[in-house]
């Protein structure tokens, strides 16, 4: 019988973008991720449903660098990054849109738009912009005013147009509707809709299941710091338990 060299067998579960394997995390003495795998390919949006507390903002803070695993692997396009730190995670690409409404007030829309492009070159900061203002258009007609004075909605949609500015290979976007008035949901899951089309790897936790889940190259439920399920989002929309647990049917 043939023999697989240990590296090769490794490398051949390490084709997605990002692969997480076995990964556990804590806070003090209390283990929240109990040996969590998931893998997201390039290009893909891949949608993170479950009920409050089961795990999923840990799982990506675990990701961007921010909250330590205590166990597990975190690979990203091939390299073990589970030591690596949050600032050097966005040196390789790993973009977290902030939670909410955090943008910087008394600064102008589109300097907070420039403020999520470090990883570009000036030439290209414009034509970046353009996109972004492709996406939200509101964002370009209050460009010179202060994100302070914008109101809750635009300031989460500048919260989200930011992360892209930066042409992140991973975009992390934790519960981007949050409280937001129903028309300004659908507004922002279309953006996000829209920068997967433009060919952008999201992972997405989202509290509006079905809307997640609908868009969704693939999805994970997680209960309790474990995933229970995965399939295409169109698998799991199908699916009873599913249906019964997180879309209210
Ligand atoms: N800073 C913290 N210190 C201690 N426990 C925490 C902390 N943050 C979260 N937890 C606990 O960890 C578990 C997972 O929480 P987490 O926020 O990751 O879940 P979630 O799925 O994102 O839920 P939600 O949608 O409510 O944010 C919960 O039991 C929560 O109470």
């Amino acid at each position: 019988m043939s023999h697989i060299p240990e590296q090769s067998a490794a490398d051949s579960l390490a084709k997605g973008l990002l692969e997480v394997r076995r990964l556990k995390a804590r806070y003090g003495p209390i283990e929240v991720l109990h040996g969590l795998a998931l893998s997201v390919d390039k290009g893909q949006l891949v949608s993170l449903v479950g009920a409050n507390g089961a795990g999923k903002t840990t799982l990506l803070r675990v990701l961007s660098g921010v909250h330590p695993a205590s166990e597990g692997t975190v690979m990203f396009g091939g390299q073990d990054i589970s030591r690596v730190s949050s600032h050097a995670r966005v040196s390789l690409g790993i973009c977290q849109a902030p939670e909410g409404r955090q943008v910087f007030g008394p600064m102008s829309v589109e300097d907070n738009l420039l403020l999520g492009a470090y990883r570009r070159r000036n030439a290209q900061l414009s034509e970046r912009m353009e996109q972004v203002y492709l996406l939200f258009p509101v964002l370009k007609e209050k460009r010179r005013l202060l994100a302070g004075t914008l109101s809750g909605g635009q300031q989460q949609m500048l919260a989200i147009g930011r992360a892209p500015m930066g042409e992140p290979q991973l975009l992390l976007l934790d519960e981007p509707s949050l409280g937001l008035a129903p028309l300004f949901v659908a507004e922002i899951l279309q953006v996000i809709d829209r920068l997967r089309e433009q060919g952008m790897t999201i992972l997405l936790v989202e509290q509006n299941a079905r809307a997640a889940l609908a868009m969704a190259d693939f999805g994970y439920v997680v209960e309790t710091g474990r995933i229970v399920k995965s399939g295409s989002g169109r698998e799991l929309l199908g699916s009873d338990d599913v249906r019964r647990a997180y879309l209210g049917m």
